[in-house]
This record gives C-alpha cells, sequence and structure tokens, in this order.
C-alpha cells in the first residue's frame, strides 16, 4: 500500500467483499507477484457461505443423512434407536463450523496471503478504480473488483415484510425451533431447509408457485427429492403461493429465533384463485436472491444498479477495463465453487494484464459458466448434476440423445439394503459426448466430478467406455448407463 498527498491509499488490487469469490480473487491476482491488494468487508470476512449459508446448512444435514444410512443397514440397524438428530448436540456442531460468527481464523488466512483488510462499506465513486469507504479513499492501480454477492429476495406480498419472516439466514442459524413453518418456494434453499427443519421436528408445508420443485433440474430428479420430502410429512403445496400474511405480533429477537406470535397465511393458486388458510408458527422466505449491487455506486459510472452485471468471460464489466465482477454479484452461476473459479479467472486476468501477457488461452475465460457448472443438492435423496438438462440441451439446439436407469449396482446394494437412485445422461448425439448428467441418491455427490470431467473434457463415449470403475462400487453405475448407449 502506498499514500499519496492527497490521502489516498494505493493498491494494485482492491476487492469490494471478503466472501470467497473476493477472496480468492485478491488471492490470485497477487500470489507470487510483488503486487498488493486489500479487501474491503463490512461483515465477516468468509462472506455469507462460511457463517449463513453452504457451511451452516450442510454442517445442519450431516447427522441426520448418517442416521438414515445406518439405519439402512442391517448390520447397524439395531443400534439406532432414532434417525432424529440430538437437537443440541447438531446445533452445537453448526456453530462449530460457523466458528461461531467469528471471522478471526479468515482474517489470519489474509494476512498469510499478504492481503490487507479494511473493515466498512464500500461505494465507486464514478472515478475510474478509486473506491470510498467512510470518507477514505482507495485507489487501485490494475484493478477493482466487486465480489459483493447477494442477499435473499422477498417478494411484494402483503404483510410479508411486517410479519418479520425468516430469510436463509434465519433457518441457518436457528436456534428456536418453531412448530410449524410455511415455507414460500420449491428451490433450493426451501428443499434443504424443510429436510433439517424437519430432522429438528418441525412440521413444514411449502407453497410452491410451479408444479415441481428445484425447477432447474430434470423433473425426475425433482420428483424424487419431492417423494422424498412428503416421506418426511413436508406438506407440498404445488400451484400455490402466499396471497396474504398476517403476523399477531412481532418481536425483535434476533436471526434463528422466532420474531413473534403465530402467522396467518392465506395461500392463493398461481391464477390467483384463494385456496386454503395456513397457520404457522413461523415463515422462511426462499424465494431466490438478488445480486448486493445496490448502495455499491454503480450510478455514478452509469450503471443500473438494479440489473445484474453485465460482465463479459474475462469477468470484466462492459465497457470498464478496470472493474470486474464474481460471484453472486454477476449472477452468472450463483454457487460459492463457481464464484472461487471465477475469481481464479479473474486473478489470472488481472496478473496477465498487469505483467503485460496476452489474455490468450482458455485459463483466462470462465468457459464452465455456461455450460459445465456443478452443483449438489443437499436433501434426501441428494441431487447431484453438472451440464444440460434435456430441456436446456434441446432448446440450445443439440441434437439429444438420453439415458436414464435405476442405480442398483452392487456398490449401492452393499451401502444400504434401501438405496434408492436414478441417474441419468445427455448426450450430445452427433458429437457423442456428454454434455450433462444427474445422479439422484443417497451421498450421490461424491459421484459428480467424474461427470463433469467428462463433460468438460467432451470426452467421445467411445474412448469413456474405458474408464472402468471399480468393484464393488456406486460409479459402476457409469458402467450401466454406458451399456444403455450401445
Ligand atoms: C442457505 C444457503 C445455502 C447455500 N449452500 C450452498 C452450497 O452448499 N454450495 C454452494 O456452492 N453454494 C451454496 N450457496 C450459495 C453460496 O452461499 C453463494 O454462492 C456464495 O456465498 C457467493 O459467494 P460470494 O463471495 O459471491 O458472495 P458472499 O458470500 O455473499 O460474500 C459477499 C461479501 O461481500 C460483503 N459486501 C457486500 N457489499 C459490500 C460493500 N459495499 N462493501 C464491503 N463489503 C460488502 C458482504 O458482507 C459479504 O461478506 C448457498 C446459499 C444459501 C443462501
Ligand atoms: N446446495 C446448493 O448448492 C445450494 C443450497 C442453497 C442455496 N443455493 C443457491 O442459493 C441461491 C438461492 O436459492 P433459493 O432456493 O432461494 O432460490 P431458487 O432460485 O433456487 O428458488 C427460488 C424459488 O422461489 C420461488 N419464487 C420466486 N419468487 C416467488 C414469488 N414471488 N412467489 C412465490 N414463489 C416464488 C421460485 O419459483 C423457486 O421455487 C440459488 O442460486 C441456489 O443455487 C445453493
Amino acid at each position: 500500500m502506498s499514500r499519496s498527498g492527497d490521502n489516498t491509499d494505493t493498491y494494485d488490487v482492491v476487492v469490494i467483499g471478503g466472501g470467497p469469490a473476493g477472496e480468492n480473487a485478491a488471492d490470485y491476482a497477487i500470489r507470487g507477484s510483488g503486487r498488493t491488494a486489500v479487501i474491503i468487508e463490512d461483515q465477516l470476512v468468509g462472506g455469507e457461505c462460511s457463517y449463513w449459508a453452504c457451511m451452516p446448512s450442510k454442517a445442519l444435514l450431516g447427522a441426520g443423512a448418517v442416521l438414515e444410512a445406518a439405519a439402512g443397514l442391517p448390520g447397524s440397524a439395531p443400534r439406532v434407536t432414532s434417525t432424529r438428530p440430538d437437537r443440541d448436540a447438531l446445533l452445537g456442531w453448526r456453530d462449530t463450523m460457523t466458528s461461531h460468527r467469528d471471522d478471526a481464523s479468515q482474517v489470519r488466512w489474509l494476512d498469510g496471503a499478504g492481503i490487507d483488510l479494511v473493515r466498512g462499506r464500500a461505494r465507486l465513486t464514478g472515478e475510474d478504480g478509486v473506491v470510498e469507504v467512510d470518507g477514505r479513499r482507495i485507489r487501485a492501480r490494475e484493478a477493482v473488483v466487486l465480489a459483493t454477492g447477494s442477499t435473499a429476495s422477498i417478494p411484494d406480498i402483503p404483510g410479508l415484510r411486517d410479519a418479520a419472516p425468516w430469510t436463509s439466514r434465519d433457518v441457518t442459524a436457528v436456534v428456536e425451533v418453531p412448530e410449524r413453518v410455511g415455507v414460500l418456494g420449491g428451490g433450493v434453499v426451501a428443499c434443504e431447509a424443510a429436510t433439517w427443519l424437519t430432522d429438528l421436528g418441525a412440521t413444514v408445508t411449502m407453497a410452491v408457485r410451479g408444479q415441481a420443485l428445484l425447477p432447474a433440474m430434470e423433473p425426475w430428479a425433482s420428483a424424487m427429492v419431492a417423494e422424498g420430502l412428503r416421506a418426511r410429512g413436508v406438506d407440498l403445496r404445488f400451484g400455490e403461493t402466499f396471497g396474504h400474511v398476517q403476523r399477531v405480533k412481532t418481536r425483535d429477537t434476533g436471526p434463528g429465533r422466532v420474531h413473534g406470535g403465530p402467522v396467518r397465511i392465506s395461500l392463493t393458486g398461481a391464477d390467483g384463485s384463494r385456496a386454503d388458510g395456513l397457520e404457522v408458527d413461523e415463515v422462511l422466505v426462499a424465494a431466490g436472491r438478488r445480486p448486493a449491487t445496490v448502495g455499491l455506486g454503480l450510478e455514478t459510472l452509469g450503471i443500473d444498479p438494479t440489473q445484474p452485471l453485465d460482465v463479459d468471460d474475462h469477468l470484466n464489466v462492459a465497457g470498464r477495463g478496470w472493474l470486474y465482477a464474481v460471484g453472486d454479484t454477476n449472477g452468472r452461476a450463483p454457487l460459492t465453487h463457481m464464484g472461487k473459479y471465477q475469481a481464479r479467472v479473474v486473478g489470472d486476468v488481472i496478473s496477465a494484464r498487469a505483467e503485460g501477457y496476452r489474455l490468450d488461452g482458455p485459463r483466462y475465460r470462465a468457459l464452465a459458466d455456461h455450460s459445465a457448472v456443478p452443483q449438489v443438492v443437499f436433501t434426501r435423496p441428494e441431487v447431484a448434476s453438472v451440464g444440460m438438462t434435456e430441456q436446456t440441451a434441446r432448446a440450445a439446439g443439440i441434437e439429444v440423445r438420453t439415458t436414464e436407469l435405476d442405480i442398483a449396482v452392487a456398490g449401492s446394494a452393499l451401502v444400504r439394503s434401501d438405496y434408492r437412485g436414478h441417474a441419468g445422461l445427455v448426450i450430445d448425439a452427433l458429437r457423442e459426448v456428454i454434455v450433462g448428467a444427474t445422479f439422484v441418491g443417497p451421498d450421490v455427490a461424491e459421484l459428480l466430478h467424474s461427470a463433469t470431467v467428462a463433460v468438460v473434457g467432451e470426452v467421445p463415449l467411445d474412448r469413456l467406455w474405458h474408464a472402468v470403475p471399480a468393484y464393488p462400487t456406486v460409479s459402476e453405475v457409469w458402467l450401466r448407463l454406458l451399456e444403455s448407449l450401445h
């Protein structure tokens, strides 16, 4: 860092937002060089993922999955007295995995990586490369990277905001388990949260305005998740949304505690018809997220802050050579691993530009964002998918061939006597390569990377035939899938 006469601190790279995307962008932009970087963060270093999203949600989901797996294997089943996790131990484990919302270890990591930290809320000033934090000016010589993440959307439904509903921050920080929960939405947050809330003993009703959960997934995968949630007692109201919400008394009790008295929800059909009334102890809004771009000073650059930032494959904001955006804030693939991937790309781009290299080669482009995004939904059963679904492949004009089958191999029978799983591939029939894959079942998350490698590597099917899965593993489903295409 250097300070000029006008009291402006100067770094090579300035990153706004210290979530997973921001941390990695700063690291990759200076690693192994003499360059300097600063991260400006107004909450906790580590971002949403570490304290309010991926880490607490997966910590809350693990114990129930392990208990169900043990109950599904004859040798261990007699030892399992309940498949419901111990509430206090589970919440304690969640607190451990979120470091009790203390970011000291992440700050130490920044220090070790040679990255400075400024606490505060940053704004762009309208001057190229200059940001402002609490009256302090910071200038970037090479680049400003926006990595401000996203915030939960709360739809404009009469009475909803006034009822102080839970968002993902509350449900991941759950301390008081509400007896009855009404969930708005049928996406990833809704499905995962319904799973751990029922593990914790809550009764859950989900209002899903469409006809399927997880609309971006293969329809058969969504149907299996719906079946799994119903088996846990979740009341799924497809084609319904909240019409009106009323809470007897709202209380400011803090995250994860019930925010007041009982809540009356009128449910309406998608066509506005009246469906039903519902009384719950808490409402969870899980209706998507929007990029955190408002209040960032984007309008000083003539950029509309209400729209996702328009970036190219170098993650460069259109028309501004010095400005980049990575992670949820650009809306391309709002997942931690994709934000970190974009951060690696942007770090390499900034380094190459600083050192005068041309941006030749795929290393400098976030190509996976377009057609190879992997995702795991940690419901029971789990859903693991990468690339295109049959529908998106057809919409892209690909001549599609598909195959799908139950996962029923020696490896799956061995891990659970009640194993139920399904797998499917989407093939580009002309090029004979896999463009999409989906697995549903216990622990399928660990099958996913093999599919990601096949999709990204565009491995021809007759070459893939020689990738022999070990016996007896669940991976033998690959052999069954390839045989079905023969
Ligand atoms: C409940 C839940 C579970 C999830 N589970 C998964 C999962 O299992 N796997 C997965 O891949 N993804 C998951 N996600 C998505 C994942 O959390 C996000 O994709 C990820 O956190 C995005 O990282 P980011 O760095 O872009 O933003 P964030 O993690 O949101 O970090 C942005 C940071 O910027 C800071 N900031 C914002 N504006 C400013 C400003 N003006 N000045 C200074 N600082 C600012 C914020 O305080 C924040 O710390 C989940 C999301 C939710 C809600
Ligand atoms: N395991 C994971 O990878 C994981 C886990 C949780 C969250 N995430 C990410 O976090 C982000 C947010 O997840 P999410 O579940 O909130 O969003 P989502 O986009 O997955 O689902 C939003 C749901 O809300 C519904 N909805 C939206 N507006 C509505 C309205 N006005 N009225 C009624 N219903 C409405 C949609 O129909 C959909 O069912 C996603 O990008 C997701 O991928 C990932």
